[in-house]
């Protein structure tokens, strides 16, 4: 399907508006969010500081676009390898829905905490840990963003997994070629979507339960 591309801060944050029909109190916490983020990056490395003048567009509207593939509305988002909140927290401040934002260091926890605290997001939980030690727990959507190469991804969090999971997997320009690495039962449970913000990027979409689906078998 033929997206339009948003090449300006000005329309990243016109789409966001019209697709989510934002309230002044999300406008409020998503401008906080981008300044937070910003602020906080002179203190760690969170986003390249090249992206900091197209933040909206590079960032809050790439993870924004996420949401709006997502075909689940209710129960547990699990955002992998959260780094700053990305997608996570734009996804959380755009949605009710209970979001675990799974990162694995401290002082990137300790940014999302602060954000979830100020603006006040009671539905986000933070996993300080890796991954691999998380508790098992069924999640409606699984998010991750610049987290692991597809295969690895798939072995990490397929455990929190169920038949009508949502995966949003953004891959960037190596999307369709990481997919095909896949066995061919796994790739049959993904879609690709072009991204709205990279017209060289896009976005694995998929549903199911892939460790019902054996490696290698139909
Ligand atoms: C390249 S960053 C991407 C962060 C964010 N998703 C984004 O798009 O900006 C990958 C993040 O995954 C975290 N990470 C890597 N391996 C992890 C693991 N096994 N468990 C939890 N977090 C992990 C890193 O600490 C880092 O913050």
């Amino acid at each position: 399907m033929t997206v339009e591309l948003l090449t300006s801060e000005a329309e990243a944050r016109s789409w966001i508006g019209a697709a989510f029909a934002l309230t002044e109190q999300q406008w409020a916490q998503l401008d906080r969010f981008a300044a937070m983020l910003v602020e906080e990056n002179a203190q760690q490395n969170l986003i390249a500081a090249s992206t900091i003048s197209t933040l909206w567009v590079r960032h809050i509207a790439d993870s924004a676009q996420l949401l709006a593939l997502d075909g689940a509305v209710e129960g547990l988002w699990i955002d992998l390898g959260s780094g700053p909140g990305l997608p996570g927290l734009v996804a959380a401040i755009l949605s009710p829905r209970p979001m675990l934002l799974v990162e694995s260091r401290r002082r990137r926890c300790d940014f999302l905490r602060a954000v979830a605290g100020e603006l006040d997001l009671a539905h986000v939980e933070v996993a300080e840990a890796p991954l691999e030690r998380i508790e098992t727990r069924p999640a409606a959507t699984i998010s991750a963003r610049a987290f692991a190469p597809l295969d690895k991804l798939i072995a990490l969090s397929t455990r929190f997994s169920t038949e009508s999971t949502r995966w949003l997997l953004p891959k960037g320009r190596n999307a369709v070629k990481e997919l095909e690495s896949l066995p061919q039962p796994w790739q049959g449970m993904f879609h690709v979507e072009q991204s709205r913000t990279d017209a060289d990027s896009q976005i694995l979409v998929g549903m199911g339960n892939i460790g019902a689906k054996q490696r290698g078998k139909r």
